[in-house]
């Protein structure tokens, strides 16, 4: 399968540490990858690498086959690279359809779209996003990166803190854009079962580096080695010099 997004070898940090060491992977149209693994993993620095929001040190991130320059957000953006963000990132003092219109959804059929795929937020679309509960921010900041049409949709924890029946609800929507649109999806994710279920594949890091990697099916057969190896605890990469 030709792969929309690749990331080869690339290794990323703050200052001293190394959060992310010489990984690679990729998603190909309409596959969703789940990126597993406990607190301090390196996770979010991945997304943050791919979406330009952190510079890469080395390594060489490309989408449909053309590299990017690292760390330029914009350019990741124009090239379909766009990152829901861990906080949601709200306009907390704005309405749901000011959020959206922020975002550059101004026309009804960017509105249409959205309630199309998040019918609860119809109703909502007057309200302060401050007022929405945890869980309709979370559709009103996954509404706004999807109606800016990505290639590639990066999710970072979108369960956290929700209840499980609004997990399903979001992931069965990540599911349908990346099944319908053949949105490509990095989904980073600390609960385990979701992740799973959701996802075509997955990848397990562990203080930075690729520890396992597998198809939905092999990861399933292995998770109680992931659970008890790579999630829960703390998994943070060691400052070399501290
Ligand atoms: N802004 C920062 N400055 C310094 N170190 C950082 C910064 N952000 C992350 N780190 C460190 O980089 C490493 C990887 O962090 P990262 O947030 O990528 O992991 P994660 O797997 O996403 O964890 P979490 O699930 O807690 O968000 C950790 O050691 C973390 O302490």
């Amino acid at each position: 399968m030709k792969a929309t997004l690749r990331v080869d070898d690339i290794s990323a940090g703050y200052g001293r540490v190394l959060a992310v060491k010489n990984l690679s992977l990729s998603a190909a149209a309409g596959e969703v990858v789940s990126i597993l693994g406990r607190n301090g993993a390196g996770k979010t620095t991945t997304l943050l690498s791919v979406s330009g929001l952190v510079k890469p040190r080395s390594g060489r991130v490309s989408v449909d086959g053309t590299s990017l320059r690292l760390g330029r957000p914009h350019a990741a953006s124009k090239a379909g690279l766009i990152q829901v963000p861990e906080d949601r990132a709200l306009f907390t003092g704005l309405t749901v359809r000011e959020n959206l219109a922020a975002a550059g959804a101004r026309r009804k059929a960017d509105l249409t779209m959205v309630t199309d795929l998040f019918p609860e937020l119809e109703p909502l679309i007057g309200r302060r996003a401050g007022l929405l509960s945890g869980g309709e921010q979370q559709m009103l900041a996954l509404a706004r990166a999807i109606t800016l049409r990505p290639k590639v949709l990066l999710v970072d924890e979108m369960s956290l803190g929700l209840a499980p029946v609004v997990c399903q609800r979001l992931s069965s929507v990540i599911r349908g854009l990346a099944d319908e649109s053949g949105v490509a999806v990095l989904l980073v994710e600390q609960h385990l079962s979701l992740a799973l279920e959701v996802a075509d594949r997955g990848i397990v890091l562990h203080k930075g580096s690729v520890a396992m990697e597998g198809t939905r099916a092999e990861l399933t057969a292995k998770r109680h080695e992931i659970e008890s190896s790579y999630m829960g605890g703390a998994g943070t990469v060691e400052d070399p010099a501290a």
